[in-house]
């Protein structure tokens, strides 16, 4: 989800600019703060991933047949929206592996030379985590399928007519795809998956086991209330419990004696505007242009993005899952429709 961003105005000339650099390096710092609280926080293996139980059943089902056969597993695709464990899960499956994980994302292959270096730097049985897999380059995919399949590169030399395609054999690996939107992969990249895994929003009560192990982690006394109310609002997703979880905390630290229970988790939420059902200002921002701006609906996704001033994959992948499943928003071939429910949250009245 992206973070709240600041407009600062410094003027012109290398001061301005020397400024503005040195303000987006701390905004980085702040983010590599934050990715290396969520670091500290993964599972390890499979037995401490909580919840998923048919994805987790089946994936180890993938990696003890693999491992008693003594090859690479099959190709493994993960799928669902952020912050529900993929990356973790990737980690997981080279860790009971025993093996190396090398990490890559869609955006980082624009060439097929890219995607070549990374292909034939691997070392046997490794696992290559491609993470956004759906937006890799066309051009780099069609040399995936290829690797996938008979573990070889073809590296062209030359340009034109004269080009040549050398093939180079590459060590067996497995690659790990994710993606946000697996209805964007093509079918010949989807079907050289050998086990895809869907993972969903997280029930509440699985979410309160997540944050009780990283209360414990993190060396916080947390009542049983308060791990309860957190997990409630936490849109079904592990990523934001362990977040709020940590905001929850510094309230507690600066306010409270230190302990995390339901009235300081209940006023931290509040000081932070996460809301009973657990929106954040993103969701409720969506709901409240369709409901205020557009009447409700229906209302194109382009539209609906351009008016929070969110990019429409954003508003898409991050916030209308979440919407759809607490029954607030329904996709219709003509738009997007605020449901009674959103209506009634927002405390406004439906019209006619
Ligand atoms: N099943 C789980 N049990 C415990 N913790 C989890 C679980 N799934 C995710 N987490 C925690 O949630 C955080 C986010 O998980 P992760 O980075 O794997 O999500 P993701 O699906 O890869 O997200 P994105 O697609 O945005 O990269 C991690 O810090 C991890 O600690």
């Amino acid at each position: 989800m992206s973070e709240e961003s600041y407009e600062v105005d410094f003027g012109e000339g290398t001061a301005g600019a020397e400024a503005q650099r040195l303000i987006d390096a701390r905004i980085d710092t702040a983010d590599q703060d934050e990715r290396a609280a969520e670091a500290a926080l993964r599972p390890k293996g499979l037995d401490e991933f909580v919840g998923q139980p048919k994805v987790r059943d089946q994936l180890s089902l993938v990696l003890r047949a693999a491992q008693a056969r003594g090859r690479a597993p099959d190709h493994v695709l993960l799928s669902g929206p952020p912050g529900l464990g993929k990356t973790t899960l990737a980690m997981i499956i080279a860790h009971e592996l025993g093996t190396g994980l090398r990490v890559t994302s869609g955006p980082a292959i624009q060439h097929a030379g890219d995607l070549a270096a990374i292909l034939s730097s691997l070392e046997e049985g490794e696992v290559l985590f491609i993470d956004e897999i759906h937006r890799m380059a066309r051009a780099a995919e069609e040399m995936l399928y290829v690797a996938m399949e008979d573990f070889r590169v073809d590296v062209i030399v030359g340009k034109g007519p004269g080009a040549t395609a050398i093939p180079l054999d590459i060590p067996p690996f497995t690659l790990v795809g994710a993606t946000t939107r697996s209805g964007l992969l093509p079918a010949p990249l989807r079907d050289r998956f050998g086990f895809t895994g869907h993972l969903d929003f997280y029930s509440d009560e699985d979410l309160a086991v997540v944050l009780r192990r990283s209360a414990a982690l993190l060396g916080v006394t947390a009542a049983e209330e308060g791990l309860t109310e957190i997990a409630g609002r936490s849109r079904g997703t592990p990523r934001v419990a362990n977040r709020l979880l940590r905001r929850v905390r510094d309230y507690a630290q600066v306010r409270g004696d230190g302990r995390i229970d339901l009235a300081a988790a209940r006023t931290a939420l509040g000081i932070y505007e996460v809301d009973e059902l657990g929106l954040d200002r993103l969701d409720r921002a969506v709901l409240t242009m369709l409901c205020t701006r557009f009447g409700g609906g229906p209302v194109g996704l382009g539209t609906l993005a351009v008016s929070v001033g969110e990019e429409p994959d954003t508003v898409e992948t991050v916030a209308e899952p979440y919407l759809v499943r607490e029954g607030l928003i329904a996709r219709t071939p003509r738009g997007r429709v605020a449901t009674a429910a959103a209506w009634a949250h927002l405390g406004l009245t439906a019209p006619g």
